[in-house]
């Protein structure tokens, strides 16, 4: 199944969501008054988009009506996908295309980061990359069989420590070995955490910084984001671009979720490109980032004139 297609498939309770709501507006006629507009923004809100990326799609959308002089409603709304699409933040595409680089996988707690590093690292091996996979994750018990597993499925090399060993040291080792082995693409995953704890965030932000000081490779961090968990994805990713200045987006678990509004509400506020989606929990579900067939995905079309 192509990306459209899974994603669609993904996306369809977001999208009865928003068509129902948008339903609802056009009842009244498709007059392009303040009542729609005030609606339009309504809507999107209520589709997790959040309120800045909202905003801004209808403050663009207005201005093409009055300078492209649409007749109705529903001429904006053919519109609205590619407005959608626009307002995604662009430039993921160096995370995974660099000659060699280390990418570290954070966020709270079970939103998919090991998962997420397993698919990438098939992907990776797959598109004849050499991969490394390092697990930082030394706090929880199952956490690096885990990763040994996704290591031993996508046929990789993995860096691991026992349980409780100082997650940096990790770091060091995996670097260390993907310079003697001339590894390309390392991968590393990272224990979950609330973004509300201090502590946590700290020992993340060490992590982090000693691997940006070591490292002889352009270094990203990538936070995989959970679309289940709707707007609290927002406050998360806000607190894990503060401290660690992030560069880009896995959101998971788009299969089936009323809530994957979030994947844009994140990517326009924080400025941060969405890098692939997790569609499911295997070692093939995850997808290359479409802005166009994401927005269609999960607004549908509208054409209710006939
Ligand atoms: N449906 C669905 N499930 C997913 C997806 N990605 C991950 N999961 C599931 O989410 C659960 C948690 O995934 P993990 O990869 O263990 O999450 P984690 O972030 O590493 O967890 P911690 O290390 O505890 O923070 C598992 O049951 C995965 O199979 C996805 O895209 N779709």
């Amino acid at each position: 199944m192509g990306f459209f297609d899974r994603i669609s498939e993904g996306l369809s309770r977001s999208r009865d969501k928003f068509k129902e709501q948008m339903n609802v507006l056009l009842d009244r006629g498709p007059d392009l008054d303040d009542e729609f507009w005030d609606g339009l923004e309504e809507t999107l809100i209520l589709s997790d988009v959040g309120a800045s990326a909202a905003s801004t799609i209808v403050e663009n959308l207005r201005d093409q009506a009055t300078r492209k002089a649409l007749p109705d409603a529903y001429a904006v709304l053919d519109l609205l996908n590619d407005q959608i699409a626009d307002t995604f933040a662009e430039g993921g595409e160096r995370v995974f295309d660099e000659d060699a680089a280390i990418v570290l996988f954070v966020g709270i707690n079970g939103t998919g980061k090991t998962t997420t590093v397993g698919k990438i690292a098939k992907e990776a091996t797959d598109a004849g990359r050499h991969v490394l996979l390092g697990s930082a994750d030394t706090f929880r018990a199952a956490a690096i069989e885990q990763l040994e597993e996704w290591a031993r499925r996508a046929d990789v090399e993995i860096c691991t420590r026992e349980r409780g060993s100082d997650p940096a040291s990790v770091c060091y080792d995996t670097i260390e070995r993907a310079e003697s082995t001339g590894a390309d693409l390392v991968l590393v995953d990272t224990a979950g955490r609330l973004h509300t704890s201090a502590d946590l965030m700290r020992e993340l932000e060490k992590v982090v910084n000693v691997v940006r000081k070591r490292a002889n490779m352009p270094v990203y961090t990538v936070l995989v984001t959970d679309a289940t968990t709707g707007q609290n994805g927002l406050q998360q990713a806000r607190e894990f671009d503060r401290a660690l200045d992030l560069d880009g987006v896995v959101v998971t678990k788009l299969d089936g979720t009323a809530k994957g509004g979030i994947a844009l509400a994140v990517s326009h506020e924080l400025d941060l490109p969405v890098l692939k989606i997790g569609v499911g929990e295997g070692i093939d579900d995850l997808k290359d980032f479409d802005a166009h067939d994401f927005a269609r995905a999960l607004i549908g079309d509208f054409d209710k004139r006939a």
